[in-house]
């Protein structure tokens, strides 16, 4: 409020604005912010000491790079594609003054939506070598360099999966990853900030395990499957929240069919086998909701991949969907009050429970 007699200026509302901060994710930001309610604070009352009031403090909601805001009108009010920039979602009301017969006029009130944009529907995680890039290649029509060495993806490349209703999933082949990504390792962080924007992970081991280079160990598969866990949980742990598919690859090798049936036993039996895995293994063990052997060198167990991979994607959408649901009754649940009806000329609001 302005101050009548002196012609003061009562200070305006503060502003709510949403900002990109480097490293957090999306569940973070959910589960941070439960009641997704956030309220800029009041402006002061100018005063006989203070004739402009000062500003209401404005309400920051950090969220991941990569953050589009739209309204609930559909309209995009930004996107935040870079660690600290802002884009303001709810304007604070302007303080009384002379024009406004010194009364404050109301701040902006706004639901929005925060969609991370996403790179791809599925993301490929495998040490290298395990044959990442021959595999979307053999899915889909990019065309990624293949090589024998390590290190050959330097940078997600991005397939589309067709099925033949016309159906596109898109695949992106993250860079080898290391043991010692999440320190930083090789490709590590550039590796990893790319997992966050994909919405399943697809892991993809060598079904005859690997050896990164002579003076490192050999791995098994079932080895390869927990480092790789390692990595992302010593990362960001809320990665691991994303379902996950295992694909095992080159079951065109010799033996490759009994080393997958021992993968399959020890994947069943992953708590009792954790003495054998090395020191730094996982704190808790992946659940993978298909594992799908294959060879993307001869494309045997491609097309069930494919259908694996579709099934995968609608389950999670119906779940999404349902969660929405749930979550907009919650919300009208605890806008609406009912008037009871018992007490006529009296009414009186209950919440809706
Ligand atoms: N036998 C066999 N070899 C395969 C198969 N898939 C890939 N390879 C070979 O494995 C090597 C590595 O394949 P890539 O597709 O480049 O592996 P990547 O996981 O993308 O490797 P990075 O790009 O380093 O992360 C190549 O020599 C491929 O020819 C397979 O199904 N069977």
């Amino acid at each position: 409020m302005g101050l009548p007699r002196m012609g003061g200026q009562g200070g305006n509302g503060g502003d709510v604005l949403v900002v990109a901060k480097k490293d957090l994710t999306l569940k973070r930001v959910k589960d941070k912010y439960p009641n997704k309610r956030f309220v800029a604070g009041v402006g002061t009352n100018s005063s006989i000491r203070a004739l402009k009031g000062a500003k209401g403090a404005d309400v920051e909601i950090l969220a991941p790079v990569g953050i589009c805001v739209t309204a609930d009108d559909g309209r995009t009010l930004g996107e935040l594609n870079h660690d600290g920039e802002k884009v303001l979602v709810a304007k604070g009301g302007v303080g009384g003054s002379f024009n406004s017969g010194f009364l404050p006029a109301t701040g902006q009130n706004r639901h929005i939506r925060l969609d991370l944009r996403l790179i791809a529907d599925l993301g490929l995680v495998g040490f290298p070598n395990a044959g990442k890039s021959s595999l979307l290649t053999a899915l889909s029509h990019a065309r990624p360099q293949i090589a024998s060495y390590p290190f050959t993806t330097l940078r997600p490349e991005i397939g589309k999966v067709m099925y033949e209703d016309h159906k596109q999933v898109s695949v992106a082949d993250l860079p080898g990853l290391i043991e010692g990504a999440h320190v930083n390792r090789g490709m590590g962080h550039k590796f990893l900030k790319h997992v966050e924007r994909t919405k399943q992970l697809v892991f993809v081991v060598d079904v005859c395990g690997f050896q990164l280079a002579s003076k490192t160990p050999f791995r098994s598969a079932f080895e390869a499957v927990q480092l790789l866990t390692k990595e992302l949980e010593l990362y960001k742990e809320e990665l691991l929240s994303k379902p996950a598919i295992l694909v095992v690859n080159k079951m065109d090798l010799p033996e490759a069919k009994e080393k997958f049936r021992e993968l399959e036993t020890q994947l069943e039996n992953q708590e009792e086998l954790s003495h054998l895995l090395p020191e730094d293994k996982p704190k808790s063990f992946l659940h993978f909701k298909h594992t799908v052997p294959v060879s993307a060198m001869t494309g045997l167990g491609l097309p069930h991949l494919k259908a694996v991979i579709r099934k995968s994607l609608e389950e999670e959408e119906a779940n999404e969907s349902e969660r929405h649901r749930i979550e907009k009754l919650e919300m009208l649940r605890r806008k609406i009050p009912v008037v009871s009806k018992t007490t006529w000329g009296q009414p009186h609001s209950e919440p809706l429970d």
